[in-house]
């Protein structure tokens, strides 16, 4: 049985306030987000070995200086001799080259394993959003699809190979300058210890007000992209309306409250950053001051080995903070995380199908028979024990009054949703029984809003069957009336549309659409006021035209103009049993 596509209460998410997943539901998000993470890992994993060996070297090169320091100054400076001086001193600028030299390779090497982890799990995030179906789409706002693909999952991103990574080079630094101090003087490591203990207890006592701070700081930023998405598609209706001033007021309310919010987050994560710097400096006061009391009372501490010592406190500040900014980018990639699972938590409302396939040559017989539908979480039935039997290669007329129910048959034949009650029938095969890829190549959809993407006119033309040859792609425009445009474009086919097809018509658009429908050769062909924009007689035209292209198709055609009435074999009234 096919999963619901939405195992939160509909109303749950998408909301404003971005709430939670069920837990099961996100136990299910987080194996398939671990499930596409796994293999890309692995991919990656001679370069990260390869990192943490160079990491390793960097370490090394680094443990090294303050015992040079150490030599430079008791062997060199207090015992008079030049010549320590100059080794120790070129030691420490080679050593310096070459952790430049280093880190310039682990750099590069780190770069593309971790933009390839990110950029794969981007690509399978996106693969996932294509399989939910238009009602996933039509709640969701897409400035916060966006923020998700872009900013959450660049967060857990981060954070899974980043932080990770960054954390084990501060390990291994740390463990190099613990067993360095802890040889010259146990009571160093211990105040270092001391210091982490007491950095764990404040960052602990702040981590609930950290990470409500960057759970409403991230929604505030998706309010921001979710507006600009949609008013910067809409700069036509809201110029018609006069609008311009009251839209950009709504921007800066909505910039307000994210700097509110931003500036609070950033003032907390100061604060927990600094910490660990503030601690340390002052281990290093005190070693100066203690160190500097134990010489004056004669005990066998050298200025070298003082020097030494501050240096290796300080070397082990970066590793420390480092290790304590992964506490801070956890509590980022924890909310990241639970906005991701949103997502992948969300499964397909119809299953893919089964292997069955539609008949190699198919007839196009569609039968409905007694189906129901309703959309989740709507009070009312879209559709009610409707039936039809629309024979193979006629006609007809599909017309109902508005909301009734048309459009939401066609997405059920497509199979965008699985219906209630009832089922559909191709060729006297159950639909859900057929490969779901399959059934839309034999079933083409011209929508009453055409779809077109930036590109030339041939390639929207092709974009269902890219293979077709020119020949098939002439025939299909000149039957769908694009021909009749053509000759106005200055470059033909390789006029470029604009985003959206923006540079067409409405009529044009549909007439593009209805092309690239008529080249996938349908067995069964809809159009859903897909000539809505033409007038009656090029409507009527197009009509006989399709049919004269594809005589042995099936043609279902929704539409209120009851004109056309003649040029179908079969008129069906939907309404009947349906919500008015
Ligand atoms: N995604 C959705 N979620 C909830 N209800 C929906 C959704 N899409 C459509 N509906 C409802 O389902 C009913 C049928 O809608 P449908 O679009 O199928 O009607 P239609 O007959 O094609 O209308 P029209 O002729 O105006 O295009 C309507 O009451 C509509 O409000």
């Amino acid at each position: 049985m096919a999963a619901p596509e939405l195992h939160l209460p509909p109303v749950a998410w998408p909301a404003p306030a971005g709430a939670a997943a069920t837990d099961d539901a996100r136990a299910q998000g987080l194996r398939l987000l671990r499930g596409w993470m796994a293999p890309l890992l692995r991919g990656q994993a001679w370069r990260f070995i390869a990192v943490l060996l160079l990491s390793i070297a960097a370490v090394a090169a680094g443990l090294a200086q303050p015992l040079l320091t150490k030599a430079l100054i008791d062997d060199g400076v207090l015992a008079r001799d030049p010549g320590a001086i100059a080794r120790a001193g070129a030691a420490m600028a080679a050593l310096a080259l070459g952790a430049l030299l280093v880190g310039v390779l682990c750099r590069r090497l780190y770069a593309q394993a971790s933009l390839r982890v990110l950029h794969g799990l981007k690509e399978a995030l996106f693969a996932h959003l294509l399989t939910l179906s238009p009602a996933f789409h039509a709640r969701v706002r897409q400035g916060d699809l966006l923020a998700r693909l872009e900013g959450d999952l660049g967060e857990v991103q981060r954070f899974a190979v980043d932080s990770v990574l960054s954390a084990l080079n501060a390990v291994l630094m740390l463990a190099g300058t613990l067993l360095l101090l802890g040889l010259w003087s146990p009571p160093l490591v211990a105040v270092l210890a001391l210091l982490v203990g007491a950095h764990a207890l404040a960052s602990g006592l702040m981590r609930p007000r950290l990470e409500a701070l960057t759970r409403r700081a991230r929604q505030a930023g998706v309010e921001v992209s979710a507006f600009l998405v949609e008013k910067l598609a809409a700069v036509r209706c809201i110029q018609t309306h006069g609008a311009e001033g009251r839209e950009a007021a709504r921007l800066a309310g909505l910039h307000a409250a994210l700097r509110r919010e931003s500036i609070a987050l950033q003032l907390l994560g100061q604060l927990a950053n600094g910490l660990p710097n503030l601690l340390l400096s002052l281990g290093v006061v005190a070693i100066f001051v203690f160190g500097s009391l134990a010489m004056l009372k004669g005990e066998a501490l050298t200025l070298g080995m003082l020097v030494a010592f501050a240096t290796c406190v300080q070397r082990a500040s970066a590793p420390v903070q480092s290790l304590m900014g992964l506490w801070l980018s956890w509590q980022r990639a924890k909310v990241a995380l639970e906005r991701v699972t949103d997502l992948t938590a969300c499964r397909p409302a119809v299953a893919p199908g089964e292997a069955g396939s539609p008949a190699v040559a198919p007839r196009g017989e569609v039968e409905f028979q007694n189906l129901s539908f309703t959309y989740p979480g709507a009070a009312r039935p879209a559709l009610v024990a409707f039936s039809a039997r629309i024979p193979a290669g006629t006609a007809v007329l599909l017309r109902g009054a508005s909301g009734c129910g048309k459009s939401t048959l066609v997405d059920l034949l497509h199979r965008h949703f699985e219906p209630a009650a009832g089922r559909i029938l191709l060729d006297g095969q159950d639909v859900r029984r057929l490969d779901r890829a399959a059934l839309r190549r034999r079933v083409a959809v011209v929508s009453q809003e055409a779809v077109l993407f930036a590109g030339t006119l041939g390639e929207n033309i092709r974009y269902g069957r890219p293979q077709a040859s020119d020949e098939e792609v002439h025939r299909a425009a000149e039957a769908a009336g694009v021909a009749e445009f053509l000759p106005q474009l200055d470059q033909g086919w390789q006029t470029v549309v604009g985003p959206r097809g923006a540079t067409l018509s409405g009529g044009q658009r549909q007439r593009v659409a209805l092309a690239r429908a008529l080249l996938m050769a349908p067995a069964v062909l809809v159009v859903d006021e897909g000539t809505s924009a033409l007038d009656e007689a090029l409507e009527r035209r197009t009509l006989r035209r399709i049919a004269e292209l594809l005589p042995g198709c099936t043609r279902v055609v929704v539409s209120h103009r009851s004109a056309l009435e003649g040029e179908f074999d079969q008129v069906v009234e939907l309404g009947a049993g349906a919500p008015a």
